[in-house]
């Protein structure tokens, strides 16, 4: 019912020659995906380059940030309505990162994701705790507040393009990832979130991924977790093998 979604988030990686030639090494090695789907997310700089390579490919493309506004003067910014032109059909919004160096609110993360999918692009929404927050036993009533925080005004036909990602904070380039356990722990309170909000049947539709230090030893038994659709994947997206091993899930 859920396809689930490998996405590699590339970060403030790869200049446009090395993003290139990352798609292609990906691009040669990978086989069919009948019963799953692939992204890259490359920095904004090598878009343009990465989009004819991966159009009409098994590799879809999406963009780490957007401008919630179509056009304007907001001098620096990316708006949807130029990822939608240059190819982009997924837009990463609310990191970690982005809510922790660049400050952006529950509320600024909500206006991005109304945003990208006003354009039609589908949002990947991402949300986690802090160490000291789940030393607090903090972890699910934040997540969860940040989830409804997120889709404050997202109509339910609009949750069918909307993805989540589950991301700890302390396990995001960490090495210390989430017990599948733990993730999925998580990803059921966050689906129970979404039946909330939205009702059962829509909340078994919505995929949810895990982020935070996914690897090729630890992706297998996190994917055969039933509330966990996909992967979130950072440093092992940068390099062909791990990120194919990654997608070749079993
Ligand atoms: O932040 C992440 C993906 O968005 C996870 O990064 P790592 O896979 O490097 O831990």
């Amino acid at each position: 019912m859920r396809t689930p979604l490998i996405a590699g988030n590339w970060k403030m990686y790869k200049t446009i020659g090395e993003a290139t030639a990352l798609v292609r090494d990906l691009l040669a090695g990978l086989g069919p995906l009948a019963d799953r789907e692939a992204i890259v997310c490359p920095p904004f700089t090598a878009l343009a380059a990465v989009a004819p390579l991966v159009a009409g490919s098994q590799l879809g493309l999406g963009a780490q940030n957007l401008y919630p506004e179509a056009q304007g003067a907001f001098t620096g910014e990316v708006s949807p309505v130029m990822l939608a032109d240059i190819g982009c059909r997924y837009v990463i919004v609310g990191h970690s990162e982005r809510r922790q160096y660049f400050g952006e609110s529950d509320a600024f993360v909500n206006r991005k994701l109304r945003a990208a999918l006003a354009h039609g692009l589908r949002p990947i929404v991402c949300v986690g705790e802090s160490k000291p927050q789940r030393d607090a036993g903090q972890a699910e009533p934040i997540v969860t507040a940040q989830v409804r925080a997120a889709l404050v005004e997202v109509t339910p036909a609009q949750m069918a393009d909307v993805v989540i990602a589950y991301e700890p904070i302390w396990a995001i380039g960490t090495g210390d990832t989430a017990t599948p356990a733990d993730a999925q722990a998580m990803h059921a309170a966050i689906r129970a979130t979404l039946a909330d909000l939205y009702g059962a049947d829509i909340a078994a539709t919505v995929r949810i991924q895990y982020g935070g230090s996914v690897k090729p030893d630890n992706i297998d038994e996190l994917m055969a977790q039933p509330d966990i659709d996909g992967a979130l994947v950072g440093g092992a997206s940068l390099q062909a093998a791990s990120f194919l091993r990654i997608i070749n899930y079993q």
